[in-house]
């Protein structure tokens, strides 16, 4: 046990010291374990009797986190405007003329799309996100999910995607770091008018020039006067727009079971690479998949060739009730159709009740409300200093008192930390440092999905007991099958996002977890499994009307039928 600690140690500081970009990533995400520059900024301060005291809570000032960032004079200008505005496009034109530059996106398949743009136009470009990390020889450019932005490194240019998603209750703390961490001579933000005053007021302490580009739609978006009504009036290019994974699978097969269309679906917890899959389908017009029903996944990122945006409802559970959808949502998803450049350069929008028509109207003719306040999250170093002073606290036990005791200017607010808590209570049972502690908390695990929250569990805990997680220990290869109901689906999903949290832990704890290539390739068989699903769906088609199978059979993926986790 002792050489295992041992061994351990000396990983921790060699990953320190390291220049590789994606350690380097790793360790920005702790804001960082290399605390020369934070510490610097960090309040330890002095009481009225003249003790020295530490005020780790307080956060009132996190543009100080980052000096590198402090110490350019940065030009920062915002895009903004509608959805299909150009905004993206613009700030993108600036990022392939710079000698360097960073793309920071919201979601995988848009840092995927940006690496791939920038590539094609001979601007070599790296693609690091939390589960892959393409290198490109001589790349000076890298496309990243916003949660591997590098604030350690000096750019020309930088981009941040969907800015407005500084106000997400979720990751609003990523966009934040990155708007206020990256050390770029200019810095590109795109999104929503309503994060401009926010910005603003959050940068007037930074030092950095602020210009403002409004933007006007491409194409036009029309709000159609009438419903839908029947289904039988889905017609090619349509979208129809609900929000739980039961009804998107009763509504591809209520439209299936018309005869006149096949369905592309979208929703969140499908694999990424299922997701571009689908969309690519529904867009190809060759494809018989002419129509799409997907979540408000499709509110950002994929490329959607969309005639007309119908919503099935206009009420969504948001984990805790059923509410309606705010006028942003509504405005971020009816905006996808009619994509400039597209075979629909006019985008309706509709529902599918009358009763739903004027809610819609009213959002579509108003402004997103101005956005208040930016996420935050503690950074690991002030939690690491705190927990210096109460060696006896749990990871818990920290988090738990940062949430309680912070103190915040009020263009901030503390980002839900639900699921970290969640983690940190299982993650206490082990005994690991607390900076490895810190980076399970901050793995991509949803403690709610049973599956999930037990592989995440096993693999802490063989970590803690050996150092070394081979994935055969948790998941037999081989044993994935074709699901056969929707159960299935969601187990197969959940697996998914085991493998997912394997390569992702890969990535940051590499001798220790060795089988990233094995999870990858059985992560790729899980989107496959999954595809074959969605096909065979529309079973009740005429069977001239199925699209012939994929290259990997069915059959030889079922040889192998029991599946351990
Ligand atoms: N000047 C242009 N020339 C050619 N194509 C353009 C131009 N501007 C935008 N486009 C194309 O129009 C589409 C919409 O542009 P873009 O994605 O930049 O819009 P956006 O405002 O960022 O929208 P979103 O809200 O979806 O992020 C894209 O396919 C883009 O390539
Ligand atoms: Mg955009």
């Amino acid at each position: 046990m002792a050489s295992f600690f041992l061994r351990r140690k000396i990983f921790s500081r060699s990953l320190l010291g390291s220049k590789d970009p994606l350690r380097a990533c790793f360790l920005f995400k702790f804001d960082c374990l290399g605390t020369a520059a934070a510490t610097k900024v960090h309040p330890y301060t002095t009481s009225s009797n003249g003790a020295i005291r530490n005020d780790f809570t307080d956060l009132t000032c996190p543009h100080t986190w980052y000096p590198q960032a402090r110490r350019k004079h940065r030009r920062v200008v915002l895009h903004v405007g509608p959805t299909n505005s150009g905004k993206t496009h613009q700030a993108l034109k600036q990022l392939q003329s710079s000698d360097s530059g960073l793309y920071c996106g919201p979601l995988r398949l848009l840092a995927w799309e940006v690496a791939k743009r920038l590539n094609k136009a001979n601007v070599p470009c790296d693609l690091i996100t939390g589960q892959e990390r393409e290198e490109v020889d001589g790349a000076k450019h890298k496309s990243v999910t916003v949660e591997m932005a590098d604030v350690s490194a000096d750019y020309q240019c930088a981009v941040v995607d969907e800015i407005q998603m500084l106000g997400c209750n979720t990751r609003g703390h990523s966009f934040t770091r990155a708007l206020l961490g990256i050390a770029a001579d200019e810095l590109h933000l795109c999104g929503d008018p309503a994060s401009v005053p926010l910005i603003q007021e959050i940068l007037k302490v930074t030092g950095d020039d602020v210009e403002v580009h409004f933007y006007e739609r491409l194409s036009p978006l029309v709000p159609l006067k009438v419903p839908l009504g029947s289904y039988s009036n889905v017609r090619n290019g349509d979208c129809i727009v609900t929000f739980s994974r039961r009804d998107i699978y009763k509504l591809k097969k209520k439209i299936e079971n018309q005869g006149k269309h096949l369905c592309s679906v979208v929703y969140g917890s499908l694999p990424p690479e299922t997701r571009t899959r689908q969309a690519s389908m529904f867009n190809d017009a060759t494809s018989e998949f002419d129509v799409l029903v997907a979540s408000d996944a499709i509110g950002m990122g994929l490329n959607l060739n969309i005639s007309r945006i119908i919503f099935s409802t206009l009420e969504k559970f948001d984990g805790f009730e059923i509410r309606d959808l705010t006028v942003s949502e509504i405005k971020q998803i009816a905006g996808r159709a009619g994509r400039y450049g597209s075979n629909f350069p006019v985008g309706e929008v509709t529902c599918i009740d009358a009763g739903d028509l004027p809610l819609l109207h009213s959002s579509l003719n108003s402004p997103s409300p101005t956005l208040k306040c930016a996420g935050l999250l503690p950074t690991f170093d002030l939690m690491y200093m705190y927990s210096r002073l109460h060696p006896e606290y749990g990871f818990y036990q920290i988090l738990d008192h940062f949430l309680g005791n912070a103190k915040l200017s009020e263009n901030y607010f503390i980002v839900n930390c639900e699921q970290l808590l969640k983690v940190a209570a299982v993650i206490d049972e082990f005994p690991l440092p607390l900076h490895e502690k810190f980076l399970f908390c901050i793995s991509p695990a949803d403690m709610d999905d049973e599956i999930l929250a037990q592989g995440l569990t096993q693999f802490a805990e063989n970590y803690a007991k050996r150092g070394l997680v081979r994935l055969r220990e948790i998941f037999t290869p081989g044993t994935l099958t074709v699901p056969k109901t929707p159960s299935a689906l969601k187990e197969l999903e959940s697996i998914h996002k085991v493998l997912e949290l394997y390569v992702w832990l890969s990535f940051r704890l590499e001798e220790s977890f060795p089988d990233r290539e094995l999870a990858a390739s059985q992560k790729a068989i899980c989107s496959m499994l999954i595809e074959e699903f969605l096909q065979r769906l529309g079973w009740q088609m005429p069977i001239a009307r199925r699209l012939p199978s994929r290259k990997m059979s069915t059959s030889m993926l079922t040889q192998h039928t029991r599946r351990s986790l």
